[in-house]
């Protein structure tokens, strides 16, 4: 049996847009784990303020993004649920869902990473799932973690993917990919005050955030359409 296979990876975000740093981290983590990647966009992220795009139209573009890419998934889940999207209610759902035994894995960037100890419950979500880290520039895992994340951390380190198979939940393991300099809030940026920024997202993306007027594009400033 192909284990790695079995594995459910979940690659959680606001998505507003989604851009080709998201697909190159999420195309390692398929390529490197050997597992379908479930890109989710959150309804309402819990440490975001409003979104600028709303749900439906960030699941739209991550769609857009992926086409029929292989290995490539969009996971609705959290759209369909009211309130925050707190990832401990998505795994403990997903968990009832697929059993005690089958190995789930979330796929989070080193930001993100370094942040967890102000998620919801954040020290029982190893008790639901892997952790896959995605290194980003200036988010050194090393040298920034906070002393609470790096207790907890102590004896979960992955040395290779497969270790991930071995185990429904609990380990960490360091996605090393070519670092990204991608971010959605300086692509929102971008539009806004008229600098390039199609190619930093996908063309179909780029072309429903024209015609969509998102994040203001097609106004004067953002430049010629
Ligand atoms: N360039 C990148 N390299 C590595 N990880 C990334 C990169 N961009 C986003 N991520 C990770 O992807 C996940 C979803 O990111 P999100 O949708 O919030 O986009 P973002 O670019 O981080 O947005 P913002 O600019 O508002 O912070 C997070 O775990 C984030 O750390
Ligand atoms: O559960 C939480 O408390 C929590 C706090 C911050 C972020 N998250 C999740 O982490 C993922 C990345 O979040 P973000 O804000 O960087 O897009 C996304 O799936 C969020 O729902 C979850």
């Amino acid at each position: 049996m192909n284990r790695q296979a079995s594995l459910r990876l979940l690659y959680g975000g606001t998505f507003d847009p989604v851009h080709n740093g998201h697909l190159a981290v999420a195309r390692h983590a398929r390529d490197a784990l050997g597992a379908q990647v479930h890109l989710m966009p959150a309804a309402d992220p819990p440490h975001k303020g409003p979104t600028h795009a709303d749900a439906e139209q960030r699941a739209a573009m991550l769609a857009l993004a992926i086409g029929d890419e292989p290995g490539l998934l969009v996971d609705r889940r959290e759209l369909l649920r009211d309130g925050p999207s707190y990832t401990i209610d998505t795994l403990r759902a997903l968990r009832a869902e697929l059993g005690p035994q089958a190995p789930i894995a979330l796929l989070v960037g080193a930001d993100s990473f370094l942040g967890l100890p102000t998620w919801k419950s954040w020290r029982e979500l190893f008790g639901y799932a892997h952790f896959v880290v995605a290194e980003r520039p200036g988010n050194g895992i090393d040298s920034a973690l906070p002393a609470d994340l790096a207790q907890r951390l102590a004896g979960r380190w992955a040395g290779a993917a497969a270790a991930l198979s071995d185990a429904p939940s609990g380990k960490v393991l360091r996605l090393e990919q070519p670092l990204r300099p991608e971010s959605a809030s300086d692509i929102r940026r971008r539009i806004q005050a008229g600098e390039p920024w199609r190619d930093q997202v996908p063309f179909a993306v780029a072309a429903y955030i024209v015609q969509n007027r998102l994040y203001g594009a097609g106004t004067v400033t953002s430049g010629p359409l």
